[in-house]
């Protein structure tokens, strides 16, 4: 019996904790506990799918994992090694294409496996002749590609209920809603006890099976290129001059495409409204999200005392929101966006990942927001995109007013203000007519970015709090 596996347990405790998916970094695991083992294959490779209930803190997580044995552990596959059982090997089978074709197998089939369900979205089928390949993103998640077919997203923490991308992107594609890949299928755990369902009574999502689109270049490497093109560049007037350079004479520009994702954010924002509706938030619902805001503030300044300085601008930020609050339209939004969720295709920029963040709550992640949440969630990206070349070659925290961060802040309003321009002329909300909410959307954010880089990414964690030295001043 899997589930009862002390050398397994033990080997998966000690694994789990340096994936990069793993969202529980910022403390040791309390109890690791094996909750539900649903053989897939048997015999050598096997393949099982574990769901592994995680408790830190007096909190339960639950992780999803695809665990595959074998006698002999080729080459290829060692560095995903979990450890060895019972003279077999362990690892992670995500990065085994020989096992999960089975995955594809069973999609196609509208298979039902122990308490797994295998779901295809519409009438047409299911490829089952591509081979897998990971990839290798700076993700929460793991996703597949099969050819250039499919992309398979294995959530790795497990939300309860129905998963929001594939809430999402399902009725966003039943609206033929261009900027959303299209879903072919996903896999779900049947309701059931314990961490089955939490109570729901809804099924969980495991899998979510998409188009892949495999012209798109993800926002993240566009921006990182015209970056590296905007400190490369040499100015002609010397240094002192190249915060007021002409950002387009240094070849690599995003500005344009900057102003094209606004408006397909705005579109989105729109096809939102005519798939989940729209409502109107109370003023006091406005001044409780503010309170709400700087609670945050005060638990992620206890956590990362790096926060502290900028704590009493944050606060007068929320109570500026507080004071001038008034009802606002509230709808679906993405909820945690920024330049790694969007692709530019030849035909546009497409929208991925309406998870949300993934340190929240379910109840939190479907909460209605207004739209420029995300407008400021992407404004938030382009600080980080700004000033990440400088965080990688080692010289964060640059000296205040420095060369390259003069230049970094220079790309990043020339950005933001084209992605705002492009959002509010497609039909958004004007960022620049909502300044307080915009400003107070922006620190939540950066918040958030802090707590998590210091819980997933603790060496990126001057990246924010730079751009919040710069915000908060
Ligand atoms: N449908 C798709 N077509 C092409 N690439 C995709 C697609 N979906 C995701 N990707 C790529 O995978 C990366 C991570 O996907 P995402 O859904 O954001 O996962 P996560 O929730 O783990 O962050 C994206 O930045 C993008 O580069
Ligand atoms: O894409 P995810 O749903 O996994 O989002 C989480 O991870 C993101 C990083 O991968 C994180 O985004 C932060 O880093 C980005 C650069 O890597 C930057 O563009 C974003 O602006 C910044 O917030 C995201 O916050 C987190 O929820």
């Amino acid at each position: 019996m899997l589930t009862s596996e002390t050398a397994l347990v033990r080997a998966l405790a000690e694994w789990l904790p340096r994936q990069r998916w793993f969202g529980g970094k910022d403390g040791p695991i309390d109890e690791l506990t094996i909750g539900t083992a649903t053989a897939l294959r048997s015999g050598d490779p096997a393949l099982h799918h574990l769901i592994l209930d995680v408790r830190q803190n007096g909190v339960t997580d639950h992780y999803q994992l695809l665990l595959g044995v074998r006698r002999e552990l080729p080459h290829r596959l060692q560095h995903v090694e979990i450890g060895t059982v019972h003279g077999a090997f362990v690892y992670d089978a995500a990065h085994d294409a020989d096992l999960t074709r089975i995955l594809l197998d069973a999609l196609a089939a509208e298979a039902a496996v122990g308490p797994l369900r295998f779901r295809r979205a519409g009438g047409a089928g299911i490829r089952t002749d591509l081979t897998s390949l990971p990839i290798t993103a700076e993700q929460s998640n793991t996703s597949l590609l099969f050819g250039d077919t499919y992309i398979c997203k294995l959530f790795r923490r497990l939300s309860q209920g129905v998963n929001l991308d594939l809430e999402v992107n399902l009725a966003l594609t039943r609206r033929g809603c261009p900027h959303v890949p299209a879903v072919h299928g996903w896999i779900e755990l049947e309701p059931g006890p314990g961490a089955r369902d939490g109570g729901t009574g809804e099924p969980v999502t495991l899998a979510l099976l998409s188009d892949y689109l495999h012209t798109g270049a993800d926002g993240w490497s566009l921006a990182i290129a015209s970056v590296r093109d905007w400190f490369a560049h040499t100015p002609p007037a010397g240094d002192d001059e190249w915060a007021e350079l002409d950002a387009s004479a240094a070849g690599g520009d995003f500005a344009a495409e900057a102003e094209r994702l606004g408006a397909a954010t705005a579109q989105v924002h729109r096809a939102l409204v005519g798939a989940f509706g729209v409502r109107t938030l109370p003023a006091a619902e406005v001044r409780a999200a503010a309170s709400r805001m700087n609670a945050e503030l005060t638990a992620a300044c206890r956590a990362v005392p790096g926060l502290r300085p900028h704590a009493k601008a944050l606060t007068a930020a929320y109570l500026d929101l507080a004071a001038q609050a008034e009802p606002m339209p509230v709808q679906r939004v993405h909820g945690d966006y920024h330049l790694g969720q969007v692709l530019r295709t030849e035909s546009g920029w497409t929208l991925l990942d309406f998870e949300g963040e993934p340190a929240r709550t379910q109840h939190e992640r479907r909460a209605l927001a207004h739209p420029l949440r995300d407008v400021a969630g992407m404004l938030r990206s382009f600080e980080y995109a700004a000033r990440f070349l400088i965080a990688k070659s080692g010289t964060v925290p640059p000296e205040p007013g420095g060369r390259l961060e003069t230049r970094a802040h220079a790309w990043a309003a020339r950005n933001r203000a084209a992605f705002c321009r492009g959002y509010a002329a497609a039909g958004g909300a004007d960022p620049a007519a909502h300044g307080v909410l915009m400003r107070a959307l922006e620190f939540e954010k950066a918040v958030y970015e802090v707590r998590y880089e210091a819980r997933n990414r603790p060496a990126w964690l001057p990246v924010p709090l730079t751009s919040l030295a710069h915000l908060a001043a």
